[in-house]
């Protein structure tokens, strides 16, 4: 690709931007940024090769990545529109995808056809372009979840690029998207920052911390996310994320029951079938996840 422009040059957009950088898969690639700060810091960094403050910068991009937290979607499109040429495509790395859907119908119009929107499935609790790598996405799975108006060469331009940041891509409905991810991904996030928040306020919160290990680290990290980010995926998944937290709440319930009862024995079916089911899905992404073996010379 000769041009391609990053709006949100944090995590996400500057991991993707350091990552066609070193498949040689992008000649020159833009940023604009909501901070000043930060888009200085991505030129400072070699993320980007040039910041613009102006959407007219879109229209000679053969590729636009929106990844900016989702909530900003339907105001980004807007203001690109006016500036988007026919060959263009644009893309997003937002994490609901409904929301992205309908934000997009309604801001780009006859232009839809060229939105072609898509989930990187990696990521990482620190943000900002500080926190992007060129390896983010090596082996990691790229959602896409066309819409009925893109045309077949352009989710090839949207699949393509990802797969040059070493992505395996998959595709889904933005519903059957927002189901599975409410549930992996949206959840965790939810229960994370409850218990930390819990947690923080207890009277004698100094006294937890100093304690705590390796198993609040493991169960928290995810806490460390940006709240931006995650107050806004909460209320794009709204509905898929309250039915998973129902329950949810309904299988604590249940463990709180046989918890107070002292019936060991459902305790430790309960915690045996969620260790096998773990140590299977380890098994399978590990696999999946896996370097392909490399030809060796006797
Ligand atoms: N962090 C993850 O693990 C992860 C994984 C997959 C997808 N995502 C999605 O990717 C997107 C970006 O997340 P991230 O982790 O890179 O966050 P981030 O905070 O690292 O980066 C977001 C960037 O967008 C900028 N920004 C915000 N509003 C903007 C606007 N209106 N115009 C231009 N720039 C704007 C921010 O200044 C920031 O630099 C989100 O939609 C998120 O849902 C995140
Ligand atoms: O590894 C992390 O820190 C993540 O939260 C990554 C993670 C997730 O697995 O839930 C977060 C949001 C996404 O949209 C995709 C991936």
């Amino acid at each position: 690709m000769d041009k391609v422009v990053i709006i949100g040059v944090g995590l996400i957009g500057g991991s993707f931007a350091r990552a066609l950088k070193k498949a040689g898969a992008v000649r020159h690639v833009v940023g604009i940024e909501r901070s000043a700060a930060f888009a200085q810091r991505a030129l400072a960094l070699g993320i980007v090769d040039a910041v613009a403050t102006d959407f007219a910068a879109v229209a000679d991009a053969d590729l636009v990545l929106l990844a900016a937290p989702v909530a900003q979607t339907g105001r980004i499109l807007a203001a690109l529109a006016p500036h988007l040429a026919p060959g263009t495509i644009v893309t997003d790395a937002g994490s609901t995808k409904a929301d992205v859907v309908a934000a997009g119908r309604a801001a780009l119009g006859d232009k839809v056809a060229q939105f072609v929107p898509g989930h990187p499935i990696a990521g990482r609790e620190t943000n900002g372009p500080d926190a992007a790598i060129d390896d983010l996405y090596v082996g990691k799975k790229f959602v896409v979840t066309p819409l009925a108006e893109n045309a077949a060469p352009d989710i090839d331009k949207v699949a393509a690029a990802w797969r040059a940041c070493g992505a395996v891509i998959h595709r889904l409905t933005p519903e059957e998207h927002d189901k599975v991810f409410a549930a992996v991904s949206h959840l965790p996030h939810l229960l994370a920052y409850a218990l930390v928040d819990d947690i923080a306020n207890k009277p004698h919160a100094d006294l937890l911390f100093q304690y705590a290990a390796s198993g609040f680290r493991d169960f928290t990290r995810i806490a460390g996310s940006s709240p931006e980010m995650w107050r806004d995926i909460s209320l794009a998944n709204q509905a898929a994320l309250l039915a998973e937290l129902d329950a949810y709440m309904a299988q604590l319930a249940q463990l709180r029951t046989r918890l107070a009862a002292g019936d060991g024995a459902s305790l430790e079916a309960v915690y045996g079938n969620a260790q096998r089911a773990r140590r299977q899905w380890i098994e399978a992404i590990e696999e999946a996840e896996a370097p392909p073996p490399t030809d060796t010379a006797e």
